[in-house]
């Protein structure tokens, strides 16, 4: 029996594997590319290889869909159907997961994110598995979290203890009436407590996201950065992407990189980093200078819509419930939790996984007037 104002249980498209054969080329998300399902001998040994001649080195790991805050561009008032906890990897399955990929698919460093990653009770447990993972090449495998900070002020020292390497918070206004007008909780003290406890705890650098919404918080980009610079986080600001499940993203009102920068450069002096700094990372990076040319900090802009990166895309992706997501636009996945549970061997694991990132697609299609929006939203990819 469904408890009382229980929501109902998500459901998403997959189990699919595709594979782009890229001969004509397709749009990445139409239903042409979706029917390509052959297999190419290329994908069946070693690191994580798509055709188009990327490799994936970045494992972005969504602990839970949960959260307890309800950002207005990601969740609705009422929250989200939760996947069932019979859906959810537990931390056993997550941990075979992870290490299969660093031992056998080239994996180096791996994200938790969700949902909110710190509602997982048992992070600290997994992060200390992770940590002790070690690379081919006998290196140690980087860990971080990105969360909304809440309830960071009394895990972040457990979290470094247990060999976290660093963490992303979310903060999108520097007001407390805004941030619960955003977020639609009243949470802003504990964000800047999770913030100050991660600094503490040695998790640097500590690195900020913000979301700049038209008419909400558009007038704060050189407020964050002012005082992420005093603080010593590390700030990037993101272009709102159209992963929210009402759809209610709309080109038009997203604030973009230029207006970002240009906002910035009225009241700071920023210098780019050459753009081979930049590897695969997703934000664009400025330093940050004063009148006599000394570095004060640096800012980043994540624009995944104006500045797409995805011929870097070094990311691979697994959701709370087991599935492989090759972008964060994907409209299909690939299984592993159902071959896990019926008993499948780390290689047939192995074989499923480089399958599916070998159909991974050049890029996403938001520009294209045929875009798909993914099933999943986004707390439920892992951000
Ligand atoms: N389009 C796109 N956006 C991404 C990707 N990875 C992360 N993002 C977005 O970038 C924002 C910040 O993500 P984080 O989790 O902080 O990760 P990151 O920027 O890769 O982190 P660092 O390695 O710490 O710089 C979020 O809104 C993510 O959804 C990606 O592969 N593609
Ligand atoms: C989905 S959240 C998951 C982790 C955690 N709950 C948090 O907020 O940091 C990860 C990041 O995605 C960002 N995000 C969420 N929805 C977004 C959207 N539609 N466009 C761009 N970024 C988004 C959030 O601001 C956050 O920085
Ligand atoms: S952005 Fe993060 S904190 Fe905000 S609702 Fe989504 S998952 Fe929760
Ligand atoms: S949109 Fe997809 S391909 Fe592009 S960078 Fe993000 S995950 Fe990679």
């Amino acid at each position: 029996m469904i408890p009382f104002g229980a929501p109902p249980e998500a459901t998403y498209p997959g189990p699919v594997t595709t594979v782009d054969l890229g001969l004509p080329r397709v749009r990445a998300a139409s239903p042409e590319a979706r029917a390509l399902t052959v297999a190419d001998p290329r994908s069946t040994t070693g690191d994580l290889l798509d055709r188009h001649g990327r490799v994936a080195r970045d494992l972005r790991v969504s602990l839970t869909d949960r959260c307890n805050l309800r950002c207005h561009y990601c969740m609705p008032p009422e929250g989200l159907p939760w996947l069932a906890d019979e859906r959810v990897l537990t931390d056993d399955e997550i941990v075979r997961l992870i290490r299969l990929a660093v031992h056998d698919l080239g994996i180096h460093e791996v994200r938790f994110t969700g949902g909110e990653p710190l509602l997982r009770k048992g992070l600290e447990d997994i992060v200390a598995a992770t940590s002790q993972l070690r690379t081919a090449a006998g290196e140690t495998v980087r860990t971080s979290v990105t969360t909304n900070g809440i309830g960071l002020a009394r895990r972040a020292a457990k979290l470094a203890a247990a060999g976290l390497t660093r963490v992303n918070v979310s903060l999108d206004t520097l007001h407390p009436d805004r941030f619960a007008q955003i977020t639609r909780r009243d949470r802003h003290a504990d964000v800047m407590a999770g913030l100050a406890a991660a600094a503490d705890a040695g998790l640097a650098p500590v690195k900020v996201n913000a979301v700049l919404l038209r008419g909400t918080n558009d007038d704060e980009a050189a407020g964050l950065l002012r005082w992420a610079l005093d603080a010593g986080y590390r700030l990037r600001f993101i272009e709102q992407m159209p992963l929210d499940p009402h759809g209610s993203w709309q080109r038009s009102d997203m604030v973009t990189a230029e207006e970002i920068l240009a906002a910035l450069h009225r009241e700071f002096t920023l210098v780019p980093r050459p753009g081979t700094a930049r590897g695969a990372a997703p934000a664009e990076t400025w330093d940050v200078v004063d009148a006599s040319g000394a570095h004060l900090g640096d800012v980043g802009v994540i624009a995944s819509v104006t500045r797409p990166f995805c011929g870097d895309c070094d990311r691979t992706r697994l959701t709370a419930d087991g599935q492989v997501r090759t972008c964060l636009f994907s409209t299909s996945e690939t299984d592993l939790r159902g071959a896990l549970r019926e008993g499948a061997d780390d290689a047939v694991l192995a074989a499923t996984w480089r399958a599916a990132m070998w159909g991974k697609l050049p890029g996403h299609d938001i520009d294209d007037p045929g875009f798909l929006h993914p099933t999943r939203p986004m707390s439920a990819i892992g951000g």
